[in-house]
């Protein structure tokens, strides 16, 4: 490829906040949250409960709904079939170095970067986007299948809706995706109901489901958490195997730090709704940046197989009401210090393709010096 297109990762997310304006409160839900993921790759969200993975990723195709709305950012879908089909479908939403249109462009058609913005994207296009292009796994397998119709049903609906197919053919490529993600005998399950599957069963084929449309991002909110350890490891088993048989990009979200051990090549970490650290999986595990990160990693029984309690780490996430002025982790933090409380620290980079929000960084410098780096504002800097 010529359009420089191909060597940027497929998806990447830049500056997304997304709040909810209850009656009571406005829920910072995410805040500036950057993420990245390339064809073939594993991105790895982590963060206990309530930091903001789920958010994160229903922002990513327009799936948050009322009272919860995008407050800001960029969402960068670089698929060069996509950008020609949408471009055509609005022309008037296209921006080309040649033809500036008005503000509201949401396709960049560019010489060194082909993209669809979809945080700035209509529902009309988002639609066709979710499903098709960015699919998505979620927890609880049984809330995404439909009780009144069989399985088989349900994926060749999808089949003939997004993809135009007869009866048979979609029949056919029913079988053919139930077998791919390992359910025996799948031209008899095919005409099963979901309550006649396993839990195991269910989730695979949600898997399927997802993956009919040939999907180039697949997104798994928690799609293990409900199942035991061993069905649990079959199915990041399967996942592994689906990623790399397709090129997929995964953005695998879980609160359990041994499943991204499993299955991430890189990795957030997410804590009260920003992103705390980014690091490769191998570097996240030996020397991990962030107090945070320590702190979730100590917890994992196997990285302290001599003790009798595992640490853990104190206190709650809170819930963000407010957009951030101060490192939220602080109140929790074992190395917190005064300006902790008063400055809000910025991504810096603490190794090799990994950075950390953390004031205790740069490492290399008097923590004066380093300080001055985070109260920097954001004009200062040359984004
Ligand atoms: N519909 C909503 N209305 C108000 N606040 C919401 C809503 N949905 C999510 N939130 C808030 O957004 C924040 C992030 O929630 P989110 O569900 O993304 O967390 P999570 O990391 O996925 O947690 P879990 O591991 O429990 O799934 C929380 O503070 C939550 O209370
Ligand atoms: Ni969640």
């Amino acid at each position: 490829m010529t359009d420089g297109s191909s060597d940027r990762p497929v998806l990447s997310v830049e500056g997304l906040s997304t709040a909810y304006f209850t009656d009571k409160e406005t829920v910072h839900a995410i805040s500036d949250i950057d993420l990245s993921v390339r064809r073939g790759e594993t991105l790895g969200i982590v963060g206990e409960s309530g930091s903001g993975k789920s958010v994160t990723a229903r922002s990513l195709t327009g799936m948050v709904k009322s009272p919860g709305r995008l407050l800001d950012g960029q969402i960068k879908y670089r698929h060069p079939e996509t950008v020609t089909a949408l471009a055509e479908r609005y022309p008037d939403r296209v921006e080309t170095p040649s033809a500036h249109t008005e503000s509201d462009a949401f396709v960049f058609d560019g010489p060194t970067d082909r993209y669809v913005d979809l945080a700035a994207a209509p529902e009309t296009a988002l639609r066709s986007v979710r499903g098709d292009d960015i699919a998505m796994v979620f927890q609880d397998p049984l809330a995404s299948l439909n009780p009144v119709y069989t399985v088989g049903n349900q994926i060749k609906e999808l089949l003939k809706i997004h993809r135009d197919f007869g009866d048979s053919a979609a029949t056919e490529r029913a079988v053919d995706l139930l077998d791919s993600v390992g359910i025996p005998d799948p031209a008899r399950r095919l005409r099963e109901y979901p309550h006649q599957f396993s839990g195991g069963m269910q989730q695979r084929a949600l898997i399927a489901m997802a993956l009919a449309c040939d999907p180039e991002v697949l997104v798994c909110d928690e799609p293990t958490t409900a199942l035991d350890v061993t069905i649990q490891a079959q199915i990041l088993e399967l996942l592994d195997d689906l990623q790399a048989e397709r090129d997929l990009a995964l953005l695998f979200i879980t609160h359990d730090m041994g499943v991204i051990a499993e299955i991430a090549d890189r990795v957030s970490v997410m804590y009260a709704g920003e992103v705390v650290e980014h690091a490769p999986v191998e570097a996240l595990f030996e020397t991990p940046a962030h107090p945070y990160s320590r702190g979730l990693l100590a917890s994992i029984p196997s990285q302290n197989p001599d003790t009798e309690h595992l640490p853990t780490i104190d206190g709650d996430v809170p819930t963000p009401t407010s957009e951030p002025t101060q490192c939220r982790f602080a109140p929790r933090c074992p190395d917190a210090f005064d300006a902790c409380r008063d400055v809000h620290p910025r991504h810096v980079d603490v190794g090799e393709d990994r950075t950390a929000s953390c004031l205790l960084y740069p490492e290399d410098q008097p923590r004066e010096r380093a300080l001055r780096t985070h109260s920097k504002t954001t004009t200062e800097e040359n984004r």
